[in-house]
């Protein structure tokens, strides 16, 4: 069996005294992609920027297919595809083009430099120089650079961040592609729905430790409290059909003839709903459901985490 793409444990890292990243354990299956996602300052850049060998850690182990990102860096490199934050800063008086060349100079087997710019659709901008290029087109030559050596590995620091809509998608398409052929991702972002669309699995991080982790449908499910609303006459007796639902359940009847149920969305939970308001010959009108997304999720816990 190959070592897990990542596998970190007890990993420390403090700036002045301060531990930036707290103690965090976490491994990445091969070919699988994790979403680390936190509040500004939470310690995703730290955490990849040490598997990448690029800060050493205080304490704690770090493994990357299997190696030392810093005693095996030399090895490492070829194996793995980084995408910084700011990924261009250093080459914008380069051309695309020229630039996405160069980095597949040193690879092994690079891929086609002008085939890759059209995959993330920059076939128009190969010889605009880098500085001229807009945030989002850079942020996309920045990933071709980091795919251009075939990494087994990729780690993408806010990849879709400047992007627009349609970038953004044409993006999440190839990161699924590249998913697919079994490359590894680990990917830091302040989108939740790139996580929810992108990752197995999610870590939320908040002042450098994890405060949540799982896939986004366990997040969703395990963590958050659904709502149900519906429309009704006025003054239905909210305590009786709490009575009539799941323990936990909430009902309030939030303007006059409105309702609000508070519970885990179940479908016996509006089963139980609707024949309560059967049972009551009330007719339930405009009955939606509203699941909480990994929005929801990750506000209620760092809001929470922050108010300790
Ligand atoms: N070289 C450094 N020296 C001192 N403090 C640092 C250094 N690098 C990072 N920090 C601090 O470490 C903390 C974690 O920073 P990090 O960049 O890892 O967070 P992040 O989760 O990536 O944040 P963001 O979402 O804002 O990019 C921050 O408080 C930051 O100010």
């Amino acid at each position: 069996m190959p070592a897990p793409a990542v596998e970190i444990r007890d990993l420390v890292k403090r700036y002045a005294g301060r531990a930036v990243v707290d103690s965090i354990s976490l491994t990445v299956p091969r070919g699988q992609l994790l979403a680390l996602l936190g509040t500004n300052g939470a310690g995703k850049t730290t955490t990849i920027e040490i598997c990448e060998g690029f800060r050493r850690a205080d304490s704690g182990s770090v493994r990357v297919l299997g190696l030392d990102p810093v005693a095996d860096g030399a090895r490492l490199r070829p194996k793995v595809g980084v995408m910084l934050q700011d990924g261009v800063g250093g080459y914008t008086g380069a051309r695309a083009l020229e630039l996405l060349q160069l980095f597949g100079s040193y690879a092994a087997h690079p891929l086609d430099a002008v085939g890759l710019l059209d995959l993330v659709d920059l076939a128009g901008a190969a010889r605009t120089p880098v500085k001229r290029l807009s945030g989002g087109q850079q942020q996309r030559l920045s990933l071709a650079m980091a795919l251009i050596s075939r990494p087994e590995l990729l780690f993408l620091d806010e990849p879709t961040t400047g992007m627009d809509p349609q970038a953004r998608h044409t993006t999440w398409d190839l990161i699924r592609r590249l998913r697919a052929d079994g490359v590894s991702v680990v990917l830091t972002t302040h989108y939740l729905d790139e996580a929810e669309e992108l990752a197995d699995n999610v870590i939320m991080l908040h002042a450098g430790r994890i405060v949540a982790e799982g896939s986004p449908a366990e997040l969703t499910r395990t963590n958050a409290v659904g709502q149900v609303r519906f429309s009704a006459r006025r003054g239905l007796p909210v305590e009786r059909l709490r009575d009539a639902l799941p323990v936990g359940s909430a009902v309030t009847e939030v303007a006059p003839g409105h309702y609000l149920v508070s519970a885990e969305v179940t479908p016996e939970l509006l089963a139980a709903v609707t024949s309560w308001c059967a049972s009551q010959q009330v007719l339930a009108e405009g009955l939606t459901v509203e699941r909480r997304s990994l929005e929801d999720v990750f506000l209620a816990l760092t809001t929470a985490e922050g108010a300790r």
